[in-house]
This record gives structure tokens, sequence and C-alpha cells, in this order.
């Protein structure tokens, strides 16, 4: 069983040296995650390679690259979302708290309810807004109607969405907007007061106002949560995220923070993807 509070997070090793230039402030932040010789395998195909760095908590941290180098399979380690991939398999350590996520007694529910996920495309239940907020709360044991009905509106409110919905809380979660359905997403991953959100792509399928609205929320949230996002978005990379994470082909090539990684990058590699000379 997992047994974490962000109040216990220890001041994780700092990320290797090569990784962030020096005088950067990610080597003076209390680091969330540390991640250490991440591979992860498809079968026999490596996805990703050596991966080690660290995510500092209550940022945002974007991870960025071509298509097929990694950034969700990456992700998914996280939260253990690729056990339920045939095949898959990872080796290395994601230190979280006391714990390493990749170890074999990890209670994957419990991990789940603590590193909350939003996916590209809203996966909601074909139920009302109330029933898919309520759902995990009740799976987690919690069933009183006032602490229920309390919970949903504060993460509603949270997710930017309260106004929009208190009305139509009983209709159909499937009758909201894409947008409203993705930010109905955050707020139900929020119900379980998690520490950490993964959003994989969450904007992808967006119209230009609900992507802007998505990016407001993310700034507001990461008062509270630590947040990783994948997006194949640079601008949305370079405006909403504190660091950046840059994968080639499985490998990190570098992680800065965000304006230094889009104006001075480090690596060749790097100028080349955001001058979109490749990817
Ligand atoms: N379920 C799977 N089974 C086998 N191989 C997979 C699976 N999912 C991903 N891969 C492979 O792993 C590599 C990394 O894929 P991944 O989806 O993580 O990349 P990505 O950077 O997130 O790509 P995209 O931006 O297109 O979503 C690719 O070579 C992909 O083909």
């Amino acid at each position: 069983m997992l047994s974490m509070t962000m109040e216990k997070v220890k001041q994780a090793t700092l990320p290797k040296e090569k990784e962030v230039r020096e005088g950067s402030s990610l080597l003076a932040r209390k680091q969330a995650l540390t991640f250490e010789d991440v591979n992860i395998y498809y079968g026999t195909h490596q996805a990703v390679k050596n991966v080690s760095f660290s995510i500092p908590e209550r940022a945002i941290t974007a991870l960025i690259g071509p298509s097929g180098c990694g950034k969700s399979t990456f992700l998914r380690s996280i939260n253990r979302m690729n056990d339920t991939i045939a095949g898959a398999r990872s080796t290395g350590v994601i230190q979280y708290d006391d714990v390493n996520l990749l170890g074999q007694e990890i209670n994957t529910a419990a991990l789940r309810k603590e590193i909350g996920m939003v996916f590209q495309k809203p996966n909601l239940f074909a139920k009302s807004i109330y029933q898919n907020m309520i759902h995990a709360l009740k799976f987690h044991g919690i069933t009183g109607k006032d602490e229920l009905m309390y919970t949903v509106e504060e993460c509603l409110r949270k997710a930017a969405l309260w106004e929009e919905v208190k009305d139509r809380l009983h209709q159909s979660a499937l009758s909201l907007s894409g947008g409203q359905q993705q930010r109905l997403c955050i707020a139900r991953a929020l119900a379980l007061k998690p520490n950490i959100l993964l959003l994989d792509e969450p904007c992808s399928a967006l119209d230009p106002i609900s992507n802007s609205k998505i990016e407001d929320l993310m700034i507001e949230l990461k008062e509270e949560f630590t947040i990783l996002i994948v997006t194949h978005n640079m601008h949305q990379a370079s405006r909403i995220s504190d660091q950046t994470a840059f994968f080639l082909d499985g490998i990190l090539v570098e992680y800065s923070e965000t304006n230094q990684l889009f104006t001075n990058p480090l690596k060749k590699e790097t100028e080349d993807y955001i001058t979109g000379r490749f990817g």
C-alpha cells in the first residue's frame, strides 16, 4: 500500500549535472519525482532509454519530441498504465516519496489515486456529470451524500466548469462540448485529491478557445499540484510549462527551464526540433 503525502516528499536526488545547466533554479527546487535509468520495452523494442532527471513539485513540466519518441510511454510508466499493455516492461527507478513506483509491491489503484491521468480524448462514462464525478470516489469508499456533493462542487470549481454545469449535473456528460468534457475529466481526476496530474496531449482534439481555457486551468492548478504534460504543441509548452524535457528516439536529449530550452538550447538536436528542422 502506498503511504504518501506531499508533506513527506523528500528532498530527492538532484538531476544529473550534465542534464541541467549551472545556476538553474531546477537544482534548488524540491523534487516530486526522480527518474533513474528508466528503460521501457515493448517486447524487444526499447521505447525509452536510460532516462534520468527530476521533476520539481508544484510546477508544470512539458514532455516534447517528435511522434514515436516515447513521450506517452514514459508518462504512462509513472502511474503504471503500461502494465495494462501485453509485453510492456520497465526497468530503473521512479522515486516518489519513499517508494519506487516501478517496484513489485505497488498497489496500482492507490497509485492512480495519488497520480491522476487525463488522456488525449475525454474518456467519460455514458452517465450523468454527477455520476462521472462520484464513480471513483465511491470505489475508494466515500459514500456520504454531503461529502460527495461537496467534493463534486469543489472540483468542478477548480476545473473552471462549475458555472457551466451547476444546473445540469444530472444530464449526460456526453452532452457537453469536447472542451467541457476534457475539463470534466480533469475535475474527476482532482476529486481523488491527487498530488500529481499526468496529461497526455489533453488539448489535441480541442478548438483554440477550449485549448486556451485548459491552459489557463493548468496554470492555476500548478499552485496545488505537480503537473506533467505531453504535448506536440511547442507554443503550448512554451506558454504554460516551467521546465521542458525534449525526447528523441527514446532518449532524453535535454531538460531545462522552458524559456532557456526554447531560446538558448544546449543541444543541436533540440535546436533543430524547436526550429522545425525535423519532427
Ligand atoms: N502498445 C504498444 N505496443 C508496441 N509498441 C508500442 C506501443 N505503444 C507505443 N509503442 C512504440 O513505442 C515507441 C514510442 O511510442 P509513444 O507512443 O510512447 O511515442 P510518443 O512520443 O508519445 O508518440 P506520439 O507523439 O505520436 O503519441 C514507438 O516506436 C511506438 O511504436
